[in-house]
């Protein structure tokens, strides 16, 4: 007979491509083992990938824990045993494998009164519809409901992911100028001084990227572009003396005063650091995209494309809410700046980023009390360990 012996949770997660369905279930593995000591198993389908954003990681080990998460290798068909626990999690619709649906129903008879919990972890969006889907379910051929988990940033969404020292340990952090530039000689990069612009880009192609880099090469002041190598350099071959494949981390190529570091890619703390120490940063999809509104800087989302350009929507949403305390032509600026990179429209990004030079204390200003004003107190882990609770 199966019952629930455990209280454990279990989170699964398809890479489908990147590093975002990874990157955010990570965290919140992380976040619900470390601060909620709950017992979490990561089924994770591509370890290779997730060994990119944590280098400690074995790929070939078919479970190790990590920061006190249990990382599974998912396999298909399932070749770990599973027991279910008191949540399942999928996330983003991942199709969950046979073998644990058919273990949930049996489950549910003997225990009516608390079967597990299982959710769908969804994308996180800005839009209006988001609040009335969060929390509905949908009821299973296996005769369990699931529910939409949907993550947002108003009091009746499911809340943004955020560690509950993050804001204490950025501000430390950056109180300390001597901080980012230790930081950056730990990861190799040098000639950067304390009064030097300094910029992250994390980003999908487009040709705003290499306007904007052609532009900062020819301004009267140093910039340093600090890129891991990926898919920014697409966008970038005509400033390169190599293939893209040839670059190294740590190769340095400069152009006039644009000065590009080839970045190797860190685990995510160290990647909140970077933010955390730079000027501006240009992030994309989902979690570097909270993470660099977490940094307390301000920044470009270049968002991930989808179908019927219907990204372009999600990016309105979030403009929308982001510029609301914001003054006309700040919000103007940041605004414009945004698009014209997400529609590659190369003359108007290099005007947008001249605009928003003349109000860049206001946009630091807005970007320091964003975090506070977007978190609302109460984070995702917290919100969804009430909403199993109830
Ligand atoms: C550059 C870098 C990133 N990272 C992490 C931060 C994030 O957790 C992760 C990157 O994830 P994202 O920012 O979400 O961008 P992404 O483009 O990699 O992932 C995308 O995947 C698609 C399938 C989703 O639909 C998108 O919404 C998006 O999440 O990589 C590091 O840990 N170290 C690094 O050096």
């Amino acid at each position: 007979m199966t019952t629930t012996s455990s209280n454990h949770w279990d989170i699964f997660c398809a890479v489908v491509d990147n590093y975002g369905d990874i990157g955010v279930t990570w965290r919140l593995a992380k976040q619900l083992a470390n601060e909620f000591s709950i017992k979490v198993n990561l089924w994770v389908d591509d370890l290779g990938s997730f060994a990119h954003i944590l280098p400690t990681l074995d790929p070939a080990s078919h479970s190790q824990t990590i920061q006190g998460v249990t990382i599974k290798q998912w396999n298909q068909p399932l070749d770990l045993p599973y027991s279910p626990g008191a949540v399942l999690i999928e996330a983003f619709a991942c199709e969950l494998p046979d073998e644990v649906k058919t273990r949930l129903a049996p489950v549910k008879s003997t225990n009516p009164v608390k079967p597990p919990v299982w959710l769908n972890l969804e994308y996180l969006s800005a839009e209006d519809w988001v609040e009335g889907c969060h929390g509905l379910p949908s009821f299973q051929p296996n005769g369990v409901d699931k529910f939409f988990y949907m993550p947002g940033f108003t009091e009746k969404t499911g809340g943004l992911i955020c560690e509950s020292d993050l804001f204490a340990q950025r501000d430390a952090w950056q109180a300390d100028s001597a901080n980012r530039l230790s930081l950056f000689k730990k990861l190799g990069l040098s000639g950067i001084e304390q009064h030097h612009k300094v910029i992250s880009i994390f980003s999908y192609e487009t040709e705003a990227l290499s306007a904007l880099c052609q532009y900062w090469a020819k301004g009267s002041e140093p910039v340093h572009a600090l890129i891991p190598k990926g898919r920014s350099f697409n966008s970038l071959q005509s400033l390169l003396p190599c293939d893209i494949d040839q670059l190294v981390p740590g190769q340095q190529l400069s152009q006039g005063n644009l000065t590009i570091h080839v970045l190797p890619m860190t685990d995510q703390q160290g990647y909140d650091r970077l933010l955390w120490s730079c000027d501006f940063n240009i992030v994309r999809g989902e979690d570097s995209f909270l993470r660099a509104q977490w940094a307390a800087r301000p920044f470009i989302w270049h968002i991930y494309q989808q179908e019927d350009d219907y990204h372009l929507v999600k990016l309105e949403a979030f403009m929308r809410l982001y510029c609301d305390n914001l003054a006309f032509e700040s919000a103007e600026g940041w605004r414009q700046l945004n698009l014209a990179f997400n529609q590659q429209r190369t003359d108007a990004v290099v005007e947008q980023w001249q605009n928003i030079n003349s109000v860049g204390v206001d946009l630091l200003a807005h970007a320091k009390q964003w975090p506070i004003d977007a978190l609302k107190t109460v984070d995702l882990a917290s919100r969804l360990v009430q909403f199993v609770q109830k």
